[in-house]
């Protein structure tokens, strides 16, 4: 991997050496260390604007501890995030959140107890106009098939429509990155397909970007163009999937032999 400076600012648009990007998110040099254990190793990842990039890996390969520095659950040990331009990494969450980076776990963050629609009305809360509120409430729920169930108690949907639902309340913040963890865990084959579907749909109209972890290469490859492959906590393959799915030193690192 490329040897980094983190004192340079990386902007969305002019990198460190002068050039034009369309780099929409970089880290550099991202560490993560619990006591002895480097779970984020010096990392340098780049995003493009409207970019949607999965991220692989074996069991323990440190994907989580990376989305959660980049979404401000985990502080990093050393180095620099830098979205759309600024130094992010010191930054709480939820300013993370009202910059454009959406952020979706693998533990569902609906209100299970509440309607389809009162969930939705979390995020939209922020819309004074009681017209627009009723406007884009009734929209998401077209725009995300939800409509039949509006009323419904959250918990009574099923796993793929409570995906769709907190998706749906992803993107009413407007972001113009989501960082997504696993979205497809524990979804049946119909379901995955239909969450792939709207992701690109997400991914074509509305030119978000994305940063999706993801187990099931099946998926990975409905979705992405590009793949970045982490192991041992740091970058080990970034390309195409096709190169990717068949690079012999990413099939011996999932079976568990080093390189
Ligand atoms: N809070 C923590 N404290 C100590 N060690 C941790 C913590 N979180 C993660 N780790 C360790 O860091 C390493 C990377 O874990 P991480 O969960 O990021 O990997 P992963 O690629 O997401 O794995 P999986 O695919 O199994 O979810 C692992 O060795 C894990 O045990």
């Amino acid at each position: 991997m490329a040897t980094s400076d983190p004192t340079v600012k990386t902007t969305a648009a002019v990198d460190e050496t002068g050039v034009e990007t369309d780099t929409i998110l970089q880290t550099r040099g991202l560490r993560k260390q619990f006591g002895g254990l480097t779970a984020t190793d010096d990392v340098d990842f780049g995003i493009d604007e409207g970019e949607l990039r999965c991220l692989i890996g074996p069991n323990g390969a440190g994907k989580s501890t990376f989305l959660k520095l980049l979404t401000g659950r985990l502080e990093p040990t050393a180095g620099s995030i830098y979205y759309d331009g600024d130094e992010i990494g010191h930054l709480p969450s939820h300013e993370r959140v009202s910059r454009g980076i959406s952020m979706k776990f693998q533990v569902p963050s609906i209100y299970p107890d509440l309607s389809v629609r009162e969930n939705l009305r979390i995020p939209l809360q922020r819309i004074a106009d009681p017209d627009t509120f009723e406007q884009r409430t009734r929209e998401t729920l077209e725009r995300f098939h939800l409509e039949g169930t509006a009323d419904e108690t959250a918990a009574n949907l099923s796993h793929g429509q409570q995906q769709r639902l907190e998706i749906a309340m992803a993107m009413t913040l407007e972001p113009t990155l989501m960082l997504l963890d696993e979205p497809v865990a524990g979804l049946s084959v119909e379901e995955t397909a239909e969450v792939a579907d709207l992701l690109r749909t997400i991914n074509a109209e509305d030119d978000v970007a994305f940063v999706v972890i993801e187990h099931d290469i099946d998926f990975v490859e409905t979705i992405a163009d590009q793949v970045t492959v982490l192991h041992d906590g740091a970058i080990f393959r970034e390309g195409s999937i096709e190169d990717v799915r068949n690079d012999p030193a990413v099939k011996r690192i999932y079976l568990g032999e080093e390189e």
